[in-house]
């Protein structure tokens, strides 16, 4: 078929959505926040009912026509990115909250829900979606749920999927499905919900979820950390978790927080440097939980571990010293950072860590490494700040380099090669560090399952 047919077609499919050509809307809705790759999309489709998007994709499988989903295009991996003439499914007019059951704690939302507007939604109602990132403010949770996004509170909360009750998805074939009845209790069988959570839109696209929201977390209390060495952190996590459960236990390097300092608007939290900072956050639900938490700081600037530190004393407080570590991101996306997110078990991080360094240094000193991340869950995000007189080409080229070096102590600690970002494009050619060659064949099984033409969302996690 002729792009012009397709895009005749589309029109008549969506009746009140919109289908857009204009170039500017084809750069917008063709890529994410991955920088490396052109968007090239034929067209971009607004739905507005999952039926619309059912005739999009049955008319995708008849006529072959690559499918590309886009919810925030927050995405850190490539994939939502349309660089091959596909046509972008994009969820922004179905961003509708459909219903609410206080008894059940559950709330039903269109895939183009923004998380802050479920957020606010559920604080409205004097509830809580625990699911939380510096993206927040853009993302959607059809992305969130199609990437299993993780972020700032998974320690105690978990990652996007703990919080999926239901799931109506459109597969590749063109079936709607309406995934586990949003149940509390469902054994019957495999759990497809699951199967579709993660994986960015290749099986099919997720139209509507139903969202558990939990009770309000009350007097959230935020402590900063000057730690004397890496290894520390894993000391203190240990000390506090014993006592106070944790909502979030994050780490950021000394460089890491000069390039936030440098960005402006935020305060050091003390004088002293410490080569690592972590940063606790715990419900202060009584005084004796506060007490126990000054005793455990002092027992650990006794034991040597902890050289500095500063506690919250008002909400305010709490979200400045957040942005300390939620800042990081933004702060050094002028120098278009080499990234990468990867994961180890809590126990093998400080080693983990070390041995990326040596070899990054080793063979490049002119780096920058800048490390933070969700390190209480053994998630590390590597950043690597191009020297400013490298050209970009001789930069990047290095750093596919520094990727295979990371991989491979990825792989020979059995970690992962995507923590939170998923695979996309980005990583795909490095699916196998973490998945082992069975495992992959399964998966290209599944994926044979539900999109046999291979329309959805095709190049991204592996090629067929
Ligand atoms: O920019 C990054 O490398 C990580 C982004 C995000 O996952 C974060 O935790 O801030
Ligand atoms: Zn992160």
């Amino acid at each position: 078929m002729k792009p012009e047919q397709i895009i005749a077609s589309l029109k008549t499919l969506v009746d009140d959505g919109k289908v857009l050509t204009d170039p500017a809307d084809l750069e917008n809705y063709g890529k994410d926040w991955t920088k490396q790759y052109a968007p090239r999309p034929l067209a971009i489709v607004l739905p507005k009912t999952t039926e619309q998007v059912q005739a999009v994709v049955k008319f995708a499988n008849e006529n072959r026509v690559a499918l590309v989903p886009s919810g925030g295009r927050t995405g850190l991996s490539a994939g939502a990115v349309a660089a091959n003439g596909e046509v972008v499914l994009a969820f922004d007019n179905m961003n509708r909250i459909l219903d609410f059951s206080p008894s059940d704690r559950t709330v039903r939302c269109q895939a183009g829900v923004v998380t802050e507007q479920l957020q606010t939604f559920a604080e409205d109602n004097g509830l809580f979606y625990p699911v939380d990132f510096a993206s927040a403010g853009s993302s959607q949770l059809g992305g969130n749920l199609s990437t299993n996004a993780g972020g700032i509170k998974v320690i105690r909360y978990g990652m996007s999927r703990d919080w999926v009750a239901g799931l109506k998805v459109v597969t590749g074939k063109g079936d709607i499905l309406d995934l586990n009845l949003d149940l509390e209790k469902n054994n019957t069988g495999y759990d497809l919900r699951h199967l579709f959570i993660g994986a960015e839109g290749t099986l099919g696209f997720i139209t509507e979820a139903t969202m558990k929201l939990t009770r309000q977390p009350t007097n959230l209390t935020v402590m900063v950390l000057g730690l004397a060495d890496l290894t520390n952190t894993m000391d203190v996590l240990q000390t506090f978790l014993k006592t106070v459960d944790l909502t979030a236990y994050e780490f950021f390097s000394h460089q890491a927080m000069q390039h936030v300092l440098a960005h402006g608007q935020v305060q050091a939290p003390f004088d002293t440097e410490a080569p690592y900072y972590a940063l606790l956050e715990f419900e202060a639900v009584s005084d004796q939980v506060m007490d126990d938490a000054m005793a455990l700081f002092e027992q650990c600037v006794e034991n040597g571990w902890v050289l500095d530190g500063v506690i919250s004393q008002s909400e305010t407080q709490a979200n400045n010293l957040w942005q300390l570590r939620e800042r990081i991101s933004e702060s050094i996306a002028p120098r278009t950072p080499y990234k990468n997110d990867i994961s180890v078990v809590v126990s093998k991080v400080p080693e983990f860590l070390t041995e990326i360094d040596q070899v990054v240094n080793e063979h490049y000193p002119d780096f920058e490494i800048i490390w933070f991340g969700h390190i209480g869950d053994g998630n590390l995000h590597l950043n690597i700040l191009k020297p400013e007189d490298m050209a970009k080409e001789e930069f990047f080229d290095k750093c596919q380099q520094v990727n295979k070096w990371v991989f491979d102590i990825v792989q020979r600690h059995r970690g992962s090669i995507s923590a939170e970002h998923g695979v996309g494009m980005v990583k795909k050619d490095y699916l196998q560090y973490t998945r082992s060659p069975a495992e992959i064949a399964y998966l290209r099984g599944i994926k044979q399952v539900f999109d046999p033409n291979g329309i959805m969302n095709p190049g991204k996690i592996f090629d067929l």
